[in-house]
């Protein structure tokens, strides 16, 4: 038992509220329960997930096992212990060994940062036996409909039947017991769609409750072929559920190998395999494959497998320890090879593992990142030999693999990766090209099957099936005024700003802020909690619908923030795989969205290849021949120049504001690490001779440094000034066309304009973007 990782807070409160519905009746009936004092309770420490040590005001976890708790009239609580295995958790003050936290999101896994999700007990490896299998699968599905035909007709009494046991719920932090009286069960939605993937009656309970009424494409091509035992390649478009498609096999096997070992003694729990690794290219991915595939399990009655973080962040041993009793591992090759590699014992256990998942596959196995990969594979392998030590047992070396791989993508194509600009010529292959795809997978990877199934369910594009495609051009000075544009134009939408640097973010977001709009900075530089508060802020349900994050390509891959409706391209991403998976931040599971490079000349032969590459299949259908590719143009927005040049002076104001303030910070910075320098050499700081001595000012580049220090040098009340001229053109709607000759025109519709309607930002029709 344990506690739950990143639960659905709602399933959460009404999970509680039924569990306090029969802590009431048990009240009331029970005379095996004892009055306890709540310090009389054996309460136990709950190693704490990283993300939620983040969390301010939440500051630890303890349980105890064997106790409900009883809601008195006048509001208060209290303890009555019984033989059951209930389990109750509180808030407790910090500890200190409180201190490790998650490092947060990165391109590469630096093997610095991370946590872990702890569930409870499994059993040891046994190997798959398919017709048994099914045979038992058949009749749980029989068991599961007639269970679902009898809610249908008596839904009130089926209500405590879905109720888990006690020992994995938790209480979130905040959550007062009165609130739990305002809170309904859920019941969950109907999910008969997935039927026929033979599936346990405890999936399909999570899968009403998580409300995922039909599978995704890739989940119903990939699902049945891994419960067959398959290796699978699976490519489907960012956003359509891969997680589950390999995540719900994988609790499936759990389920059978705990059905037909039982649960396992505290010995046997020590000794136990984990059944799956899967390594991601980030710690950001992995930290949200294990919350995903934890609210699977964490929705699913009875199921307490324990998914183990191995990202960076915390003590090896710790790991270690986590890892001891994990059914699913789930990490960043650098730290899973460095705890591999030092542990003992550990690579035996995990050459038993049934399933090993390469997400991301095609940024896994590239240059950069395969070394790690590769040692992991190989001492994978070695298992084979019965002894990676051992290099005199070649014979068993060539025995077949009991693992299943499964690998998984919305881009494979090794050309995606290619940069954009510069020389280099792209091959000329369709990206897509599944041939040339397998082949360097079975370079790279130890399939057991000589051919592994190759599941593609987006054969013709692999771009979001909601996403629409545009592209702005503008003057290479003027990306800003039109960025700007752009966010007007799209007001009530969750945006998200990609760049190509880090200082680029840092100006951007200073920029924005002037103009007062409500935005958040992402990149690899920030600190890891301000990362972390920019994320929950950016993505909170209750957060400005206009909100934007801008970001460098740390949030390319694998970010899951629902409500994402527009992705903005401030620079042409350096390659086509990151534009693919930048644009699959929106139009994610089934939803649309709106990706839109803002494109100056210099970046025009980019963004050519860019559509090339994307859009090879779909040009080739539409020349209907096999000759050569034509590209496929990305759609062409026209803003109306008018709006532009009546934003342009505001975003003239906010330049001038943020050009100084970046100026100053830049200064001072400076100027702090000099004056640090002169005090450890023990000289005097003088900063108007080290201008001279550098040469501030003078020849080449010197331009540049003058106005930065004259930006830096913008006074007090300048800046002031400019603040006040910025806000009162802000407080004015843009008027883009209604003058009086309009109004007496009858051009307007005054009551709509009276009522608010329209865009807010303009004063007068303004003609949509028709995308
Ligand atoms: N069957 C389903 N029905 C509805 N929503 C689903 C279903 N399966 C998964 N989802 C939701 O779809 C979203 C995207 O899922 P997931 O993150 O697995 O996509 P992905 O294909 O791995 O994307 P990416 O390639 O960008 O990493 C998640 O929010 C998930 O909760």
């Amino acid at each position: 038992m344990g506690q739950k990782r990143a639960r659905d807070p709602k399933a959460q409160v009404a999970e509680a509220n039924k569990r306090k519905k029969a802590v009431k009746s048990d009240a009331s009936s029970s005379d095996n329960h004892v009055s306890v004092g709540v310090e009389d309770l054996n309460w136990k420490e709950v190693a704490m997930p990283d993300r939620m040590e983040d969390a301010e005001g939440f500051f630890g976890l303890e349980e105890i096992e064997g106790v409900d708790i009883i809601k008195q009239s006048d509001g208060g609580v209290h303890f009555k212990a019984k033989s059951g295995k209930p389990t109750q958790s509180i808030i407790k003050p910090p500890s200190e060994d409180d201190g490790e936290e998650w490092g947060g999101f990165s391109d590469e896994d630096s093997s610095k940062k991370s946590p872990a999700t702890e569930k409870t007990p499994a059993a040891t490896e046994v190997k798959e036996d398919k017709k048994s299998k099914k045979d038992k699968k058949k009749e749980q599905n029989k068991a599961k409909k007639e269970e679902q035909k009898s809610k249908e007709q008596k839904p009130k009494e089926q209500k405590p039947k879905e109720s888990k046991p006690a020992q994995n719920k938790n209480i979130k932090a905040g959550l007062s017991f009165a609130a739990l009286d305002d809170v309904e069960e859920d019941d969950g939605v109907d999910v008969s769609a997935w039927d026929g993937l033979n599936l346990s009656p405890e999936t399909f309970t999570a899968l009403s409750k998580m409300k995922f009424s039909s599978p995704s494409a890739i989940q119903k091509a990939s699902i049945p072929a891994i419960l067959d035992g398959h290796d699978v390649v699976g490519k489907a478009s960012t956003g359509s559920g891969k997680t589950l498609a390999f995540g719900i096999p994988i609790i499936e096997h759990y389920l059978d190998k705990r059905g037909k070992q039982g649960e396992q003694s505290d010995e046997s729990e020590k000794n136990k395999t984990p059944i799956a690794l899967i390594l991601s290219p980030t710690r950001e991915l992995a930290h949200q494959l294990g919350k995903h595939i934890g609210e699977l399990i964490a929705n699913s009655p009875d199921t307490n497998a324990r998914i183990a973080l191995i990202t960076g962040g915390m003590s090896i041993q710790k790991q270690q320890r986590q890892l001891a009793t994990a059914d699913i591992v789930v990490g960043t090759p650098g730290r899973v090879w460095e705890i591999l590699s030092t542990g003992t014992g550990l690579i035996r256990k995990m050459q038993k593992i049934q399933f090993l998942v390469v997400d991301e596959a095609d940024r896994l196995l590239s240059e950069g990142h395969f070394k790690e990969v590769e040692d992991i594979l190989n001492a994978l392998d070695k298992h084979q030999a019965g002894d990676i030590a051992d290099a005199d047992q070649e014979e068993e070396e060539e025995a077949p693999s009991h693992r299943q791989t499964l690998v998984f993508s919305a881009t494979f194509h090794k050309d995606l990766q290619q940069k954009l600009a510069g020389k280099s010529r792209w091959s000329g292959d369709d990206m897509l090209d599944n041939k040339a795809s397998m082949e360097y997978l079975l370079k790279k990877l130890n399939f057991r099957e000589e051919k592994p199934k190759f599941i593609d369910v987006n054969p013709e594009s692999q771009m979001a099936i909601g996403l629409k495609e545009g592209i702005v051009e503008c003057p290479a000075m003027e990306k800003d005024l039109y960025l700007y544009s752009v966010l007007l134009y799209y007001p009530k939408n969750r945006t998200l700003v990609f760049t190509n640097s880090i200082s680029a973010v840092r100006r951007i977001t200073q920029l924005l802020q002037a103009l007062q709009l409500p935005v958040f900075a992402l990149h690899s530089n920030m600190a890891q909690k301000a990362r972390l508060r920019s994320i929950e802020r950016f993505s909170s349900p209750t957060a400005n619908p206009s909100s934007i994050l801008v970001a460098t390509d740390v949030a390319a891959r694998g970010l899951d923030i629902k409500g994402i409706n527009c992705v903005i391209h401030y620079h042409v991403p350096r390659t086509a795989d990151a534009y693919v998976h930048r644009s699959g931040r929106t139009a994610r599971a089934g939803e649309s969205g709106k990706s839109i490079l803002i494109c100056a000349p210099d970046e025009v032969v980019g963004v050519a290849r860019l559509a090339g590459k994307i859009h090879a299949k779909k040009a080739k259908k539409a020349d209907g021949a096999d000759g050569p590719s034509k590209k496929v143009p990305l759609e062409s927005l026209d803003i109306d120049r008018r709006v532009v040049s009546r934003l342009r002076p505001r975003m003239a104001l906010a330049k001038r504001i943020t050009d100084s303030t970046i100026a100053k910070e830049k200064v001072n910075t400076e100027d702090n690490w000099l004056r640090a320098a002169a005090d450890d050499l023990g000289v005097e700081y003088d900063s108007d001779e080290f201008d001279q001595s550098k040469g501030r000012g003078r020849g080449r580049g010197g331009g540049r440094e003058r106005r930065d220090k004259e930006a830096s040098e913008t006074s007090k009340s300048e800046m002031a000034g400019l603040r006040a001229e910025l806000k009162q053109h802000l407080a004015q709607r843009v008027n883009i066309g209604v003058s009086e000759k309009y109004l007496t025109a009858g051009r307007i519709d005054i009551d709509a304009l009276l009522r608010g309607e329209g865009n807010d930002a303009f004063l007068g029709h303004l003609d949509p973007l028709s995308f």
